[in-house]
């Protein structure tokens, strides 16, 4: 007679959750940062505000972004003015965007990720498609990789500035933070355990993954769906709250490996701002090159919400290959990735690299 154990030991995998393919898509219109204050200034019909474009053109100044991506155009933003006001009647409008937009580049980037796996779609075995910070999607994948047996779990991350971008307002400085910082992309990634190894590239096996809401955080980054779109809240001292916290989650994360040299890690570190990169940095004696990834991608794509961190696992594989690296991870074993989001709520991922 079979034991309900044997049933149990049968019906879950043996490995760790492994990240098989990764796949990233953005929308074709790229926008400049050095270019956008003016765009954003004169479409929202703000020249008049001429200190607050002087402050607007610092913030992206020092944002760190070269480039980012958008759905939205001149042409999209001069047909739905109601977008361009601070607050005007508009979720219809982004709604019927955001809701043919957001799924087809999600298919972009997933398309990509299957491709790369090499194996038909209809192995997938479940989805994930995402709408909270980046590493919450990792420790779902991750219960549903190992407690099932042969799961091909698909997660797709894809974000749009539609439901947010809004004209700038004196008053409400942190809206207009949003504004220099947020870009659309999509990223997808395939997640097994068990690995077949003739098939695909698997890239970081997820060892664990946490999720903790800050003390005393509540209202740090919020957003309200109203008529008016999603409007988006954030307080001045978001950098504070990671990096004063970012330790002790690491800590908890890393005691059962025994790490606590944060420098022998490959990072993954959602790059919210420039200012948080910095005072992570600064806080945990970071060497500089540790958040390179997360820095690079800031760069060309800004803020992707969900999306970054995937990004950035990307990113990492790839430019460990160019260099000759001995390992996914930068020739290092070990790494990790973190988000954060509402709630306030920081994400950490450990994640083991594959040697190459
Ligand atoms: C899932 C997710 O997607 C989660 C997220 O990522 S949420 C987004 C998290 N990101 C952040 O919190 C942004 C952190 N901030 C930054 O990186 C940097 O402030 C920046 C790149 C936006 C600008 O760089 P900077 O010009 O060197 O910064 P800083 O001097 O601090 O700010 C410029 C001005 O904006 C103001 N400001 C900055 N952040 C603000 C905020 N949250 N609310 C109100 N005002 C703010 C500052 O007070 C300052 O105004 P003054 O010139 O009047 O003093």
């Amino acid at each position: 007679m079979v034991t309900v154990e044997e049933i149990r030991k049968a019906q879950r995998a043996r490995g760790t959750a492994t990240v098989l393919a990764i796949g990233t898509a953005t929308p074709s219109n790229c926008i400049y940062q050095a270019d956008f204050p003016d765009f954003y200034f004169r479409i929202t019909n703000s020249e008049h505000l001429v200190d607050l474009k002087g402050k607007f053109k610092r913030m992206c100044e020092n944002s760190m972004i070269k480039k980012r991506y958008m759905h939205l155009d001149e042409k999209i933003l001069k047909e739905n003015p109601n977008m361009c006001e601070y607050m005007a009647s508009s979720l219809d409008v982004r709604q019927d965007m955001v809701v043919v937009e957001i799924p087809r580049l999600g298919k972009e980037a997933a398309t990509k990720a299957i491709k790369e796996w090499g194996q038909p779609k209809s192995k997938i075995t479940h989805l994930i498609f995402c709408c909270f910070a980046g590493g919450t999607v990792l420790r779902l994948t991750k219960d549903l990789a190992e407690n099932n047996a042969g799961a091909r779990v698909l997660v797709v991350c894809s974000e749009m500035t539609a439901i947010h971008f809004r004209g700038p307002s004196e008053a409400h400085l942190d809206s207009m933070v949003g504004q220099v910082l947020f870009g659309d992309g999509a990223s997808a990634v395939i997640v097994g355990a068990d690995p077949d190894t003739a098939v695909g590239r698997p890239s970081f096996e997820i060892v664990s993954a946490g999720q903790t809401i800050v003390p005393n955080s509540e209202g740090a980054i919020e957003g309200h769906l109203r008529e008016v779109g999603l409007t988006f809240h954030l307080l001045k001292d978001v950098p504070s709250l990671v990096s004063d916290n970012i330790e002790k989650c690491l800590k908890e994360a890393f005691a059962p490996i025994g790490i606590k040299d944060w420098n022998s890690l490959f990072w993954i570190a959602h790059p919210g701002g420039r200012a948080i990169l910095d005072k992570v940095e600064a806080n945990l004696g970071l060497k500089e090159e540790k958040l390179r990834a997360s820095r690079h991608v800031l760069s060309e794509y800004g803020n992707m919400s969900s999306a970054c961190v995937l990004f950035i696992l990307d990113e990492m594989r790839k430019k460990s290959s160019e260099e000759g690296k001995n390992t996914t991870g930068e020739g290092l074993d070990w790494g990790v990735l973190f988000g954060f989001g509402p709630g306030f709520t920081i994400e950490t991922v450990v994640l083991h690299s594959i040697a190459t």
